[in-house]
């Protein structure tokens, strides 16, 4: 009730405004949401379909250009049900999923998520991958990257993933490839002291010590050393001295020794969902000019992406791709920007010779539209039906100067 008296009234002028700048439909915002709720089936569950509906009492329909995805309408809760309870499906937006899909993860990939958080997309990064390969998912939000945590302990998927708590757009591990990656793994027979063992949950007190040091929810910042917070027996991690972990490369080195695969799900901070939006009626339109229009935030937000984006594609591998994102879980989002995304990637090309901007080819059978560079995708929440989502995908050319 209270959504559809607030969708009624009247916006503010500067936000019009704001939205016609970003070629933003205002009837994104006086529309009721009516955006459906996406799950995503555990491969191997498939049988479940009927024990879910039943559960929630309402059909599962069948996405036709996302296997394994079914759309589910808006008011229906799935956190109670048995099945999510037992980890046979995971609530995630379609538009999420076709991120995933654009990366075409393949067995034996070795993947980078720098924006991995609580982790819908990593998990599917995990499901996708195989028996060989492995996940790195890095995060600056620890309390965020902790429910990471959990929730790949939940799904089972743990083994072949390490999480660091780390500053994206500074963080500088690579892959373990093989034992070989490292020259000291090599160095004789001695006994080999300090190494990480087997990840435990039982964390030492000095680890306890930090977390309860650090209090309140916060970001680590680029000058703090990136910490690792779990590690499967198959990530590369195990039999590793902090050393070799942390060893740092030569851009022309992670050229050839870099990820396979680069997700960049980049942070929107500003929440344009249609429910925040109404919370300035109560706030005030002021409150929404500062927080949300304000012009210095927006820059340090374009700022922030595109660090994100050039230090995703500096630890990927030559012949390699990348995909960068830009999506929020709300539904009906203004991080559809165009400072959000096209000027992103248009400054990010300008920077970086090396990288160059590719197809999507499996984005012409997705409900989505071309963004207003070419290979750019969008999805429009109005007519895709999901929670928008803004995606681009670059591969690392040979080149002597980068
Ligand atoms: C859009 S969310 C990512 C969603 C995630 N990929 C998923 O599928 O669940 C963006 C994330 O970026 C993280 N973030 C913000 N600034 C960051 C930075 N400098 N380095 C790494 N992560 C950052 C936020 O904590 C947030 O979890």
């Amino acid at each position: 009730m209270e959504g559809e008296n607030a969708a009624m009234a009247p916006l503010p002028e500067a936000f019009l405004h704001f939205l016609e700048a970003n070629g933003l439909d205002p009837s994104l915002y006086t529309a009721i949401d009516s955006t459906p709720r996406y799950i995503r089936l555990k491969p191997g569950c498939e049988a479940c379909i009927e024990e879910v509906e039943a559960e929630v009492k309402c059909n599962l329909e069948k996405v036709e250009w996302l296997s394994g995805f079914f759309s589910l309408p808006p008011h229906v809760q799935i956190a109670g049900s048995r099945a999510y309870r037992e980890g046979k499906i995971y609530g995630i937006d379609a538009a999420s999923g076709a991120a995933v899909m654009a990366l075409e993860v393949s067995p034996g990939d070795h993947v980078l998520d720098l924006c991995a958080a609580p982790g819908a997309k990593l998990c599917m990064i995990l499901d996708l991958l195989g028996d060989s390969g492995s996940v790195t998912g890095v995060d600056a939000a620890r309390h965020r990257l902790a429910a990471c945590r959990t929730m790949l302990q939940k799904y089972m998927l743990g083994d072949q993933c390490r999480l660091f708590v780390a500053d994206g757009t500074s963080f500088s591990v690579i892959p373990t490839r093989s034992r070989s990656d490292c020259e000291s793994c090599e160095s004789g027979s001695e006994e080999r002291v300090d190494v990480f063992k087997e990840w435990t949950s039982r964390r030492p007190w000095k680890e306890r010590k930090r977390a309860v040091k650090s209090g309140s929810p916060q970001l680590v910042s680029s000058s703090q050393p990136p910490e690792v917070i779990y590690y499967g027996h198959r990530s590369g991690v195990v039999g590793l001295t902090k050393g070799e972990l942390f060893k740092t490369l030569s851009d022309n080195e992670i050229a050839n020794k870099g990820y396979d695969k680069v997700l960049v799900d980049a942070e929107c901070t500003h929440d344009g969902s249609v429910k925040h939006i109404q919370k300035f009626e109560h706030w005030g339109w002021r409150t929404l000019q500062r927080r949300v229009l304000d012009a210095e935030r927006t820059d340090d937000l374009h700022a922030l992406q595109l660090n994100l984006l050039t230090n995703g594609f500096r630890l990927l591998k030559v012949g390699g791709s990348l995909v960068y994102s830009t999506c929020r879980q709300n539904t009906l989002s203004i991080s559809l920007t165009v400072a959000q995304n096209e000027d992103v990637v248009e400054q990010f090309l300008k920077e970086n010779r090396a990288a160059e901007l590719i197809e999507i080819d499996a984005a012409r059978n997705w409900p989505c539209k071309g963004g207003c560079i070419p290979k750019t995708w969008r999805f429009d929440p109005l007519t895709s039906r999901t929670s928008g989502l803004f995606i681009a995908k670059f591969t690392k050319l040979v080149f002597s100067d980068f």
